[in-house]
């Protein structure tokens, strides 16, 4: 098996070709649907006469529109990525189209055809969903970060719940006809901040400021070119100049502020770093925002990743961004590679501290630049308590809890304290280490973490700690490989509490879990007792959930 096949689901999570068979609810369940490279076979395969609706009045399933027509289409619903799944009007024809919203009625034009449905970009709204609010950000309508600000808070939390329920039924394989179904399913919890939330913001530097067509009219005089700001939509290439966000907070915005007012000055001789010739030094400004552990104020760090390492380019920069209070940290990840990421190869301490602090559950983390950390702490709090409700620690001190893709050993560190002993799983290095320093400071030392790719584990695995008796899994987006699914059937502890940022890939590893994997004669052996998504991500189409299963 290949050790990475999990990270091409993304490519593979659309199958509308299932609408034809279900009503319209299950069109966000369908749109995001994921499944193992292994099971390319299923009956999920495209079939192109599927797409059109059964609705009774729909043209022959040989409708299918032409790239650049213009188009009405009524938004149905939202699929996991936050587009807007639509049906052309008069026909059954699905076209997922950007920032459509539920209920809308909007004129689209066709941008590229698929095997059985197609996709648009959002012209005019013809009437508008009843939900539609005006949204707070100058930006909110071009930027790549939040997708439904002009949907009011109360229908985007109807339209996640309604994704999740879908998913589980569709994907999971759980049926609704079952009478526990709805007390398994727990309401959405939300959140009460939604804005200024996010204390991590990455933004790019760009050689060309990408303008979106209207604005582009407007501003027809204006010469833009460097930009720092956030991705276009769909683009690597073209930054949209941003000056401030309501997503950060607002000392993150000052920073963000004193950079943009600076870093085009000729005299710095700072040049942006262009993705296509590969030439130039500014590639990211990173911001993240945690807390000072004695007066709970705000403390900044500022991580500038370049191309290489010419701290003397960057000093002026410092000297400004460091007069701001809350900052106690500017770091420099150099990073040398043609990619697109922000983790350097090296890192160097330009001012103030390499890492800073957080408090969650009542307990310090000290973070480093590169390393995870929960991104709105506010909301984490609700999350990590629902976590510890789940594991139902006896509180004995007698229970081993395992806890994977550990990050800096956050959950697992909020649960030591009614445990007998943690131990915690995690890829990244530094992540690892942050893990280890962050027990120390919090005097806790029955938690061991440990480096290793869960992708990769083989018979030995589980050998290096007892039998736990909570499982805490928390993967990323692309959820668990098959190896520790049936790694976890094996181990048969009695509880696990699987906690998941993508409901599709959720869904589908509660599926294996509780029901097996059939073709590859694996028998499931856990009961979903209950699954509970919490909006840590207002505006965005991110999920969180967790799910409890227990050994049936
Ligand atoms: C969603 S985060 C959860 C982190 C942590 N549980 C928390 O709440 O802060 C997922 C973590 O899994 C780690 N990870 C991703 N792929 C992994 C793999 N193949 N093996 C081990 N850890 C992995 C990531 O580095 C990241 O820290």
């Amino acid at each position: 098996m290949r050790a990475h096949s999990l990270r091409h689901l993304t490519a593979a999570t659309t199958c509308p070709w299932l609408l034809k068979r279900r009503s319209s609810s299950c069109v966000a369940a369908s749109l995001s649907f994921t499944q193992h490279p292994e099971q390319e076979q299923d009956q999920t395969k495209p079939n192109k006469t599927n797409n059109n609706s059964n609705d009774g009045n729909s043209k022959p399933s040989s409708y299918f529109p032409k790239r650049g027509q213009e188009l009405e289409l009524v938004c149905e619903s939202l699929a996991f990525k936050g587009k807007g799944v639509c049906k052309v009007a008069d026909t059954g024809f699905v076209v997922l189209c950007d920032r459509a919203l539920p209920g809308e009625k909007l004129i689209g034009r066709i941008t590229r055809k698929r095997d059985n449905y197609a996709e648009a970009t959002k012209l005019k709204t013809i009437s508008p969903h009843l939900d539609s609010v005006d949204a707070p950000c100058e930006y909110a309508s071009y930027c790549g970060g939040c997708k439904t600000q002009n949907l009011s808070y109360e229908a985007q939390l109807r339209a996640k719940e309604q994704q999740v329920h879908e998913l589980i039924i569709h994907v999971g394989k759980f049926s609704d006809k079952d009478p526990e179904f709805f007390s398994i399913m727990k309401p959405i919890v939300p959140c009460d901040i939604q804005f200024h939330y996010r204390n991590k913001m990455e933004f790019s530097f760009g050689s060309k400021t990408w303008l979106p067509k209207e604005s582009f009219q407007e501003k027809g005089d204006r010469k833009e070119n460097y930009a720092l700001g956030l991705h276009a939509p769909g683009f690597f290439d073209k930054v949209l100049n941003v000056e401030k966000c309501l997503l950060q907070s607002e000392p993150a915005d000052m920073v963000l502020a004193a950079v943009q007012d600076n870093w085009r000055d000729p005299q710095l001789g700072l040049s942006p770093y262009d993705v296509h010739s590969h030439v130039g030094y500014l590639k990211h400004l990173m911001l993240r925002t945690g807390r000072d552990v004695k007066t709970g104020l705000p403390e900044l760090m500022v991580n500038f990743v370049t191309s290489s390492y010419k701290p003397e380019l960057l000093e002026p920069l410092v000297e400004k961004i460091s007069s701001i209070p809350e900052v106690v940290s500017i770091m420099n990840n150099v990073n040398t590679s043609v990619g697109n990421t922000s983790v350097g190869e090296e890192e160097h301490t330009l001012y103030g501290k390499s890492t800073i602090t957080e408090i969650l559950r009542g307990l310090t983390f000290e973070i480093s630049a590169n390393s995870f950390f929960q991104t709105n702490t506010h909301q984490a709090e609700v999350l990590y308590k629902l976590i510890e409700d789940c594991a139902g620690l006896r509180g004995d001190g007698s229970e081993i809890v395992l806890d994977l893709f550990c990050g800096t050993g956050t959950i697992g560190l909020t649960l030591a304290r009614r445990a007998k002993h943690v131990y915690g799983y995690e890829v990244v290095p530094q992540a690892v280490s942050d893990a280890c320093r962050n027990a120390k400071l919090n005097g806790i030392s029955n938690a061991t973490f440990v480096q290793g790719d869960l992708n990769k584990i083989n018979e030995n695995f589980g050998n290096d700690f007892p039998k736990p008796d909570i499982v805490i899994s928390d993967p990323n987006r692309p959820g668990m490989h098959m190896k520790l699914i049936k790694f976890l059937l094996k181990l048969k502890a009695p509880r696990i509490v699987y906690v998941s940022c993508n409901p599709a890939t959720c869904a589908r590893d509660l599926d294996y879990l509780c029901h097996g994997v059939i073709e590859k004669n694996i028998k499931g052996c856990y009961k979903l007792k209950s699954l509970q998504p919490v909006d840590m991500f207002p505006h965005t189409p991110h999920i969180e959930c967790v799910c409890l299963l227990e050994l049936s």
